[in-house]
């Protein structure tokens, strides 16, 4: 039989702990990162230290020992659990013979090998152009080469001046490129404002779906589609079993029974040192999170390191801004635990996002919450009132309505900023 697969290449992945109680877990991610990028993690090594070496990262016993494993094994590539410098990734590289990818660098292939959408494209565009630019170096381009071999032959320092000035014009060349970029994305972003003021100018509740990458948002929100809005499919989300499927925002209106709607978006996931030149750059795709009434922290209950992927979720929150907004911490895949569910615990809930009746439950609980500071009123409309209904039914979340001779009886929740609308209704 004619093996058709192409070989992956093979990596030796590498970090130094500097006592850090999370490292295990931060290599445990590394490996699912490197294999998200297509490679296969033959052998991992750490060096405990009290400091990073400035010039090479590792010390030079441990460069070695790394070195003689790695080629031991066939690896190729030597991915490191930090974001290092330019210079130590040139050092290493000279040093081991293998090519070097930093955290970093491995974190922002994978977004650009997913990204899929315009505004995705270019958002990871800006994040690697603000990565390279600090990274450029002479050695990297022609004419700094022909300056080396120049130089052996005595005609070295006439050729500086050139090598220098390419150095310069690459980094003109990143910087342009940046620009034009951050102009575009603005368009973009424009864009999506007029669509996100039509939403806001509706009122209706905004809940985000946040949390790690793959713990199940796309899944949650697909949920929530089929069980409640009909003809759902061509609005359903992308959903796969791997990192960083998702990189985009997607925003969807949830339509409940009794006309109780709500907003619901899905975004980007999660995993710990996203580097910031990445998150300042989907800040935009991220807006949505910060903008909304409820978050929805969704956790992947059967992964024995829940607990770190639930800090990494509240950390990059916070790097974003996002703070002092409600939160439901939803643990999802229940079905891959031996507990029982769907079941609610205060704010929390244990569901999972493929079983129909964990949706209800979980709509249940979302509508508790953002409806938590509405208030229910007994009204009595006119029946020429159809503006004022047409108005409930957008805005509010009908519980009762009677039709009489000469008016309607309505109970309903309202908004806290619609509730003068309606005084003069009141039963
Ligand atoms: N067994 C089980 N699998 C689930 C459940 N929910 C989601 N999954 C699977 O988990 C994987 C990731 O699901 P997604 O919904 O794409 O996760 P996500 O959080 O959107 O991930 P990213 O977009 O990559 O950040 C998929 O293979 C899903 O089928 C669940 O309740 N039970
Ligand atoms: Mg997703």
């Amino acid at each position: 039989m004619i093996n058709n697969q192409i070989p992956k290449t093979k990596a030796f992945i590498a970090g130094v702990n500097l006592k850090d109680p999370n490292f295990d877990y931060y290599m445990a991610e590394l490996v699912n990162l490197t294999e998200a990028n297509n490679m296969e993690v033959v052998g991992q090594a750490r060096q405990n230290a009290e400091n990073i070496v400035v010039g090479t990262y590792f010390g030079l016993g441990k460069i070695n020992e790394i070195k003689a494993m790695a080629h031991g094994l066939k690896a190729k590539v030597l991915v490191l659990n930090d974001e290092l410098t330019p210079v130590q990734i040139r050092n290493l590289e000279k040093l081991t013979k293998l090519r070097i990818i930093d955290r970093t660098e491995l974190i922002l292939e994978i977004f650009s090998n997913r990204a899929r959408t315009k505004k995705a494209k270019l958002q990871v565009e800006l994040a690697r152009l603000q990565y390279e630019l600090p990274r450029l170096h002479p050695s990297e381009n022609t004419l700094d080469q022909q300056r080396g071999n120049g130089g052996s032959t005595g005609g070295g320092f006439a050729n500086r001046g050139a090598g220098e000035s390419k150095l310069e014009l690459n980094r003109r060349t990143i910087g342009k490129q940046i620009s034009a970029i951050k102009k575009e994305l603005k368009a973009v972003a424009s864009q999506e404002e007029i669509k996100a003021s039509r939403r806001n100018q509706s009122r209706l509740p905004k809940v985000a779906l946040v949390g790690y990458t793959n713990a199940g948002k796309s899944t949650t929100m697909n949920g929530l589609l089929q069980v409640f809005n009909k003809q759902s499919d061509e609005k359903q989300v992308f959903v796969k079993n791997m990192l960083f499927a998702t990189l985009d925002t997607s925003v969807r209106r949830i339509e409940m029974k009794n006309n109780f709607s709500f907003i619901l978006s899905d975004t980007v996931g999660f995993i710990s040192k996203l580097p910031h030149n990445l998150v300042e750059s989907f800040k935009a795709t991220l807006q949505e999170a910060k903008d909304a009434d409820l978050l929805i922290n969704v956790v992947d209950a059967a992964d024995p390191n829940m607990i770190q992927m639930i800090r990494t979720t509240q950390n990059v929150l916070k790097e974003i801004g996002v703070k002092d907004i409600p939160m439901i911490t939803a643990y999802n895949k229940a079905d891959k635990t031996e507990r029982q569910y769907p079941e609610i615990e205060g704010n929390d809930i244990l569901y999972s996002a493929t079983d129909s009746q964990s949706i209800k439950v979980l709509a249940d609980l979302i509508t508790k919450r953002v409806f938590a500071s509405y208030k229910s009123f007994n009204l009595k409309l006119p029946l020429d009132a159809g503006d004022l209904l047409a108005y409930l039914y957008e805005h509010a979340h009908i519980t009762k309505k009677d039709y009489h001779d000469d008016c309607i009886y309505l109970t309903a929740n309202i908004a806290p900023a619609d509730q003068a609308k309606f005084k003069n209704y009141i039963r």
